[in-house]
């Protein structure tokens, strides 16, 4: 099967590309788009995506602020900066990296942040916004493979779309999405019976596991779409997705690597929500 190489690295280039002109216009217009990224803790990956996330808003001129907080940091601390970033007019969009250590409750943390600094897209507002179709800050990584699908002129309408993994950050908002460009959506998961059965009939698969190289070409049909949500590593500690490359790529059509597909997109979108979030308090 004569494959390609979906290119995430230089699709989210073409992105942020587009978003810097929109950051030119909206600083001629005297607002600086500003991110704050909270940091709980000093786990070693979340240390990259955070400084991948900061070294971006930089070349695209935006405006960005690193908040690191202990590991034993209380939910209290946690929420009233929060509420401090909430009330900064510098500030447009606010992302807490998850997951939090188990002192604190996630989900009164992301209630904290306001709708309109949302730009993870993970507030129970911004998700019923998705729901039914309002306009709302999208979720980067689901938002991500979208446009990685769209570039790569993958026409979605029609298309059985088969998503493993119902995560509210990935897997969940994933279908969604794919069901609101007309996809037929199924949902697997860790209770699913008889896996093989229903990814060898997507024409798109998303593998969103969390275990690595758990999906090779036997799950995949011949000339299927696949997106590769992962992060691992793997027994020689090299980074890699949930999907086994080698094999999926003897039968897939089009393919994501790890790195260099999805990941790189999650920031991309990250930067163009928070430039939305910026465009947004101009207008109003
Ligand atoms: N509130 C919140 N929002 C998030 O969006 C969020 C989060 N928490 N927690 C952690 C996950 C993970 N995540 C990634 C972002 C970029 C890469 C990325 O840039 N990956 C590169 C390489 C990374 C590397 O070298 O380790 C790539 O795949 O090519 C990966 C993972 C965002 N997350
Ligand atoms: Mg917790």
């Amino acid at each position: 099967m004569t494959n390609s190489i979906i290119d995430g690295k230089q699709i989210a280039a073409q992105v942020t590309e587009k978003v810097k002109k929109r950051v030119e216009d909206l600083k001629a217009k005297g607002v600086t788009p500003g991110l704050a990224v909270v940091l709980v803790g000093n786990n070693a990956a979340s240390q990259t995506y955070v400084n991948n996330k900061t070294k971006t808003c930089e070349k695209l001129g935006m405006y960005s602020v690193l908040i690191e907080l202990d590991e034993q940091v209380s939910e209290e601390e946690l929420l009233h900066k929060v509420e401090q970033l909430n009330n900064d007019d510098k500030i447009h969009g606010i992302l807490v990296q998850l997951p939090l250590p188990k002192q604190i409750d996630e989900d009164r943390v992301i209630a904290a942040i306001s709708p309109k600094k949302d730009v993870d897209g993970f507030h129970p507002e911004s998700v019923g916004k998705m729901m039914i179709g309002q306009q709302t800050f999208l979720p980067c990584t689901p938002f991500g493979v979208l446009k990685l699908l769209e570039y790569s002129g993958v026409d979605v309408a029609g298309k059985h779309a088969v998503i493993i993994g119902r995560s509210n950050i990935v897997g969940k908002p994933m279908g969604q999405l794919l069901l609101q460009k007309d996809a037929t959506v199924t949902y697997c998961h860790s209770r699913t019976k008889d896996l093989h059965a229903f990814t060898k009939q997507a024409d798109i698969l998303v593998v969103a596991t969390g275990r690595a190289k758990m999906i090779d070409g036997s799950y995949i049909k011949e000339g299927a779409v696949v997106i590769d949500v992962g992060i691992n590593r793997d027994e020689n500690n090299k980074l890699c997705g949930d999907v086994d490359f080698a094999s999926a790529q003897e039968v897939a059509s089009k393919i994501t690597p790890v790195p260099g597909g999805v990941g790189p997109m999650t920031i991309a979108m990250l930067m163009e929500n928070t430039c939305l979030a910026a465009e947004i308090t101009l207008n109003n």
